[in-house]
């Protein structure tokens, strides 16, 4: 199941991140469209017979959820976690604790920020799977990737699958440098010389991560304009459907 990826950079190699991550991935084969329809997955999740260890042959569900900076992916991501009980995985938060923690690519991963530039794929991706490997969850909503084509070939290459789903909330530039400005946690890209560069590499690298899945029927494409409550509500259906699947009910 673990591939070998075959882009490189200088930083780390993909089969020494893989090596990282003991358990194959597998993933939930079925998708749906733009008009979604659940399909039964086969084997129902019964979380008393995993001893907290998801077995091999019981899949995980993987959504990635897209959009501009501050068009509203991590205020979503909370409330879905409430309702449907998925794990949450910010790329950008797990970035900003290696920071904090001053690991050997936190000084790489802080100025990259701050300059609106895309970490090297090899980096990001190691810290999703060795996140999603450490949780009992099999339902991940990962956020802010992938952000380029290569953060999609590398997730891709290792994992050996595509997502499920990807979410894309749709907001106006205006909106999202209003509400990136008005943040206030103290990001160090939240200041409107980072937030332009930001949305240039949102339109450069990431739009054609979005086009490459909606060509596949994964894309759900949500207005993010409107208060957070009528956001979700759009949102609700897309999971809701879902949720008639035995293996995908909050657990
Ligand atoms: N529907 C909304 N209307 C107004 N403000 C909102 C809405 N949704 C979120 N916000 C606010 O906008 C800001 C950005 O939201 P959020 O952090 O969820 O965006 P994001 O897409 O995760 O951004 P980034 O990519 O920069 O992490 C936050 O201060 C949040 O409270
Ligand atoms: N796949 C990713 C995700 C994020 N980054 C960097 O982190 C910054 C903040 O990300 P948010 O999702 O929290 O907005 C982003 O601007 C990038 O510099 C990344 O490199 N790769
Ligand atoms: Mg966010």
């Amino acid at each position: 199941m673990w591939r070998r990826a075959t882009t490189q950079s200088s930083i780390t190699s993909l089969s020494a991140s893989a090596s990282l991550f003991k358990k194959p991935i597998n993933i939930i084969s079925h998708t749906f469209t733009s008009t979604p329809t659940p399909t039964p997955t086969p084997i129902p999740f019964h979380p008393q017979e995993t001893d907290g260890i998801p077995p091999k042959h019981i899949s995980r569900f993987i959504t990635f959820v897209l959009g501009g900076p501050g068009s509203g992916k991590g205020t979503q991501c909370a409330k879905i976690v409430e309702t449907f009980g998925f794990k949450h995985l910010s790329a950008g938060d797990l970035l900003r604790r290696e920071i904090v923690s001053d690991t050997k690519y936190g000084s790489m991963i802080l100025t990259t920020i701050k300059e609106g530039r895309i970490v090297p794929s090899e980096v990001t991706v190691k810290l999703i799977l060795r996140e999603i490997q450490s949780s009992d969850n099999l339902k991940f909503l990962i956020d802010g990737f992938p952000r380029s084509e290569e953060n999609r070939i590398a997730f891709e290459q290792i994992i050996g699958a595509e997502p499920n789903i990807v979410l894309f909330f749709d907001c106006p530039e205006q909106e999202m440098v209003k509400r990136v400005l008005s943040r206030n946690q103290g990001r160090i890209d939240d200041n409107i010389d980072t937030i332009k560069k930001r949305l240039k590499v949102f339109e450069a690298l990431n739009r054609p991560v979005i086009d490459h899945y909606a060509k596949k029927g994964k894309v759900h494409k949500i207005n993010a304009v409107g208060t957070e409550d009528q956001i979700f509500e759009q949102v609700r259906p897309v999971f809701a459907a879902f949720e008639q699947d035995a293996d995908l009910k909050a657990v």
